[in-house]
């Protein structure tokens, strides 16, 4: 053990910096973990070990952001710091990685590492592998979604019920939730709704909100919110609502992965943790999405409601058409500009009010506010007639955002680049993985004004030279990487339309002797 003198180092990362000399003493390396004791507060925490030779000299250490919201403490305090044991929860990884059941002991230790930053990114990613690989049966999904609310805060509201709904993604455009909370709080049920920014996509609901207001709140604040305008939509990763969840995804978004376990858990997670009694559950099903057949959209059914049951809460869950887009936008301001448009009374596009209504609807039967079958219309009538845009602005304002903003405020990237019809012919084919490639490339979600827009869908018919669909970006370079990955990838297909053409030096008979 040796005495430290700490440096704070504003990174938003986790761990501590180590000056080799006292890394020897302490005898640790990097990649180990060290305990951090404060002792006249009592406080231990372990932080995973950064060495440097020159950064800092010997007797001060750096302590990274993260590490030291658990810490608190300011330049020049005095720590011991000494070798910390390797983390049980590692071993219980590994179990995984060989394809053995975890109890609700091992579980709990691998989420409470994970919230506690003591994991490193190199081991959260290999229990994310090795769950993705090898599943995790009900049980232990059970275990994993108990844990994230355990590691986390819960919301009270002084009445019930408390209505909520999530989509489990994969589908570009999906921006329904920016319709559904407001028809919900306006039909007279509270919706504290968390979500996730974009895991597989181009743009998730936290990413879509954050054009209109703030969405990083404290869970106080998210049931006062919630309490006030009767909903919210707030990002899940900056409450301390399932706090484990963000840090999940976030070794997820690069592989564009949803490990099925931990989506499972990631959505009922911030649904009981929020206090909900109902929920509908959106399951878009199609050949690029996350479930590809009705079959196994029914199984994610069954399972989602059997979570349900476990935690008391009750579950619908609708299968939804994924095959393509929900709407014409992808990307941050595409997408909010086509949902402010159907708020302020657009009826296009036709698709996306469908889904919209049909899932709040589901939730108003759920609730008993619309008799069975009659849910629909009570949510087409709050849209229609404008009482679903004036609770958004309250939304808006609650958030502290500009409730006077308009769809037409919402702008594309400057940059942009029109694919065209090669050919006559119907649309035949949109290739959602490609179009979110596309969009990431082009600057989703980061570069609010990045996406694409879709002047076709599936199914319409195109003459040659026509726009199929437009490409924005804020920076240029951006834009032709987009372009470059549009013409490698080809995500919209007319039919009729040369899909490649291969030369006929590719292949040449064996020469005659
Ligand atoms: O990026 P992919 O995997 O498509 O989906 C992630 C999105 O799906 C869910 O949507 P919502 O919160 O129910 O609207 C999540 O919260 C997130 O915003
Ligand atoms: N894994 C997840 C999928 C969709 N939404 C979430 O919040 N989490």
């Amino acid at each position: 053990m040796v005495k430290l003198e700490s440096r704070i180092l504003d990174i938003d990362y986790q761990g501590v910096v180590l000056n080799i000399e006292d890394a020897r003493k302490i005898g640790v390396l990097d990649g180990d973990r060290v305990q951090i004791v404060r002792g006249d507060k009592g406080l231990f925490v372990q932080a995973f070990v950064v060495t440097t030779k020159t950064i800092l000299p010997p007797g001060i250490f750096g302590i990274y952001h993260k590490t030291n919201e658990r810490l608190n403490s300011k330049d020049g305090d005095t720590f011991e710091v000494r070798h910390a044991d390797r983390p049980g929860s590692i071993n219980f990884i590994k179990k995984k990685m060989d394809n053995e059941k975890l109890n609700a002991e091992e579980m709990k230790a691998i989420v409470t590492d994970i919230v506690d930053d003591i994991l490193s990114p190199g081991e959260i990613s290999a229990f994310i592998a090795a769950s993705y690989i090898n599943g995790l049966d009900m049980d232990e999904i059970e275990y994993l979604t108990r844990s994230m609310v355990q590691t986390g805060e819960s919301l009270d509201f002084s009445s019930h019920p408390i209505a909520d709904k999530h989509s489990i993604g994969g589908v570009p455009g999906n921006k329904i939730t920016l319709l559904i909370v407001p028809i919900i709080a306006a039909g007279g049920l509270k919706i504290p709704k968390t979500s996730s920014r974009a895991i597989t996509g181009a743009g998730g609901t936290a990413d879509l909100m954050e054009a209109l207001a703030p969405v990083e709140f404290s869970s106080t604040e998210v049931a006062r919110m919630t309490e006030k305008a009767g909903g919210v939509i707030v990002w899940g990763g900056a409450t301390n609502i399932a706090p484990a969840d963000d840090k999940i995804i976030l070794y997820e978004y690069p592989f564009k992965i949803d490990a099925r376990g931990q989506m499972l858990a990631s959505v009922m997670a911030k649904k009981i943790a929020v206090g909900a009694d109902l929920v509908v559950i959106d399951i878009p099903v199609g050949n690029e999405a996350k479930v590809t057949t009705p079959e196994e959209g029914r199984k994610l059914a069954r399972e989602f409601i059997e979570l349900g049951d476990r935690f008391g809460i009750r579950v619908e869950c609708a299968l939804t058409y994924g095959e393509s887009p929900v709407g014409h936008c992808i990307g941050v301001n595409l997408e909010v500009r086509e949902a402010l448009s159907v708020l302020e009374g657009s009826d296009f596009p036709h698709s996306l009010i469908q889904k919209s209504l049909t899932l709040a609807g589901i939730v108003f039967e759920m609730a008993g506010k619309a008799q069975s079958g009659k849910g629909f219309e009570m949510a087409e009538e709050i849209l229609k007639s404008g009482k679903a845009l004036s609770k958004m602005k309250e939304i808006i304002a609650v958030q502290g955002g500009n409730s006077d903003v308009k769809s037409g405020d919402l702008k594309t990237g400057e940059f942009s680049f029109e694919v065209n019809a090669p050919e006559d012919g119907y649309v035949i084919d949109m290739k959602n993985k490609a179009l979110i490639s596309i969009a990431r490339m082009a600057g989703a979600p980061h570069d609010k004004g990045a996406g694409i827009y879709l002047h076709k869908k599936r199914g319409q018919r195109i003459e040659k030279g026509e726009p199929i669909y437009t490409i924005y970006a804020e920076r240029e370079w951006r834009l032709e990487k987009a372009i470059q990955e549009a013409r490698q990838l080809m995500p919209v297909l007319v039919e009729g339309m040369l899909i490649d053409r291969v030369p006929s030096d590719y292949w040449r008979p064996p020469m005659k002797q």
